[in-house]
């Protein structure tokens, strides 16, 4: 009986891979798929051991869900070269920025995640099974994209509170995944709060996927990212007035880096 069942398994094995190996939608798919469940199981998982350990939604429980999601990328292959952590050793809170790709940002994120740190997320996630609980357990601040207004009010709520409670805050300014290999333009949420909250912004850059993930042509391998944690940029006397101008000088040092870590040669500079 357990006969069977083990040659049927490994039928069954070697035609997924043969399958993956012929058809590379067929590999995407395969391969998206195992993230997301995979996400979903080590979230109720880890959802379990947060309320074991810390008892509920607190900043504490992403030392449990970083130390799981750092395990997801030897399924997938992908490796990381980081440069610049010492960059993340600022006195109290800070904005953290960064550029978004993919839901497989989440491993990258965690790859370098800091110390009482917590996210801003869209408040779909929380409609994601285990998923949206564990972001929930974590700590993460969900804002409603589509209102501007509500999102002002939460986040100017962070602004007070992250002093107060010592946390890193980090944002994702393009407000979407962008897998172009370029950057979107920016929201100014993030620099809104450093401003008012008078702390820091730290740039983070993730060189771009397209060289193994690219959901259009259907491309999921393995790969390497490169992750460059720049030098903060400080907000201290800076008003609401100098928001844009902060907005516009992280987006282009970011962008620039960008191109650097993908290899791609940087926009020439205008003739003019
Ligand atoms: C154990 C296994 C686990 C496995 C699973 C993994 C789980 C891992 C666990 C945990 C990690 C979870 C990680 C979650 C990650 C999710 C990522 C996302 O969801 S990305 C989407 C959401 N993020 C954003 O949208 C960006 C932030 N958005 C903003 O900051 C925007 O600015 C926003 C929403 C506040 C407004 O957006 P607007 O579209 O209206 O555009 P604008 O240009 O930024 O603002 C319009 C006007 O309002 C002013 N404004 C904006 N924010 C303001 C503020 N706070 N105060 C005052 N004025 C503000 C601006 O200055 C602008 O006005 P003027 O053009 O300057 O005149
Ligand atoms: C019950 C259905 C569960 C669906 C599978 C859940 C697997 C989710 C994998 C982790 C996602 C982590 C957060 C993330 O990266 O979400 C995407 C958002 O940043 C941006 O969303 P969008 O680009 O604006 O659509």
């Amino acid at each position: 009986m357990e006969l069977g069942w083990l040659l049927w398994g490994t039928a069954v094995l070697l035609l997924l891979h043969v399958l993956m190996e012929l058809s590379p939608s067929v590999n995407f798919a395969l391969r998206i798929g195992f993230y997301c469940v995979l996400c979903l199981v080590a979230s109720g998982l880890a959802a379990a051991a947060c309320l074991l350990v810390n008892g509920g939604r607190t900043v504490k429980n992403m030392r449990i869900i970083r130390a799981v999601v750092r395990t997801f990328k030897y399924f997938f292959g992908v490796r990381f070269e980081v440069k610049g952590l010492e960059n993340f050793k600022v006195e109290g809170p800070a904005i953290i920025v960064s550029n978004h790709q993919s839901i497989l940002d989440m491993m990258g994120l965690m790859e370098v995640l800091p110390d009482n740190c917590v996210q801003v997320g869209k408040k779909e996630l929380m409609y994601t099974g285990t998923v949206g609980l564990i972001t929930y357990l974590g700590g993460v601040i969900f804002i409603n994209r589509k209102s501007t207004s509500s999102a002002k009010m939460v986040m100017s709520e962070v602004a007070k509170t992250m002093v107060a409670e010592n946390v890193k805050v980090w944002v994702y300014p393009e407000g979407t995944r962008n897998c172009t290999g370029d950057l979107l333009p920016f929201k100014k949420g993030a620099f809104h709060i450093a401003v008012q909250a008078q702390v820091p912004v730290i740039p983070v850059v993730y060189s771009s996927f397209t060289t193994f993930y690219n959901p259009k042509t259907k491309l999921f391998t393995s790969g390497k990212i490169k992750v460059e944690i720049l030098p903060p940029i400080e907000t201290k006397g800076l008003t609401s007035d100098d928001v844009t101008d902060l907005t516009d000088r992280c987006f282009n040092t970011m962008r620039e880096t960008l191109f650097r870590l993908s290899g791609r040669p940087s926009e020439a500079k205008d003739s003019s």
